[in-house]
C-alpha cells in the first residue's frame, strides 16, 4: 500500500532535499508525494517522472495545509528540512507542523541524517500499512 510522504524544505535546504529524493527515487516512486509549493516545483523540475502533489508555498499557508492532513491522519511520514540558521516569516506555521506531527506520532525527519533513516524504514512502513489496511502512522497518541 502506498504511503503519503510530505516533503518540505526551506530555501537553504532545498538542494539537500532534491538530492535526497534523487538518492531514494526508486523507494519513493510508488508513494504519494506531497510538497509545499516551491519545494514541489523544484522537485518536479528535477524529477518530471515523479507525481508530486503540491499545496501552497510554505509562507502562504502550505505548512498549514500539510498540518491539516497530518491532523486528519492522512500523512504517513514527513521530511521537513527547515533552516536552523534563519527565522522564517511564517515561524508559527513551521512550529505548528512540527507540533502536529509530534502529537499525531507521525515520523518527521528534520535533518538529512534522520531522512536517511526514514528512507530505510519506508518499505517496512508500507508493509505495515498494507497489513493494517490503513494509515501506517498518524493514528497513535503519545
Ligand atoms: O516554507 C516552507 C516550509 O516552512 C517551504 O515552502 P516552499 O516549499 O513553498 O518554499
Amino acid at each position: 500500500m502506498s504511503l503519503t510522504i510530505a516533503l518540505v524544505a526551506h530555501d537553504a535546504a532545498k538542494p539537500a532535499l532534491v538530492e535526497w529524493v534523487g538518492r531514494h527515487i526508486g523507494l519513493l516512486r510508488p508513494h504519494h508525494l506531497l510538497a509545499t509549493g516551491t519545494t514541489g516545483a523544484r522537485l518536479r523540475e528535477r524529477y518530471p517522472e515523479l507525481r508530486i502533489e503540491a499545496v501552497l508555498s510554505g509562507p502562504l499557508g502550505g505548512d498549514q495545509q500539510i498540518g491539516a492532513r497530518v491532523a486528519e491522519g492522512r500523512v504517513d511520514a514527513i521530511v521537513f528540512l527547515f533552516d536552523p540558521l534563519w527565522a522564517q516569516p511564517h515561524e508559527p506555521d513551521v512550529r505548528a507542523l512540527i507540533r502536529i506531527a509530534a502529537l499525531r506520532d507521525v515520523p518527521i525527519a528534520v535533518n538529512l541524517a534522520t531522512a536517511e533513516l526514514l528512507a530505510a524504514a519506508l518499505p517496512g512502513m508500507a508493509a505495515r500499512k498494507a497489513a493494517a489496511g490503513g494509515p501506517a502512522a498518524g493514528t497513535g497518541r503519545p
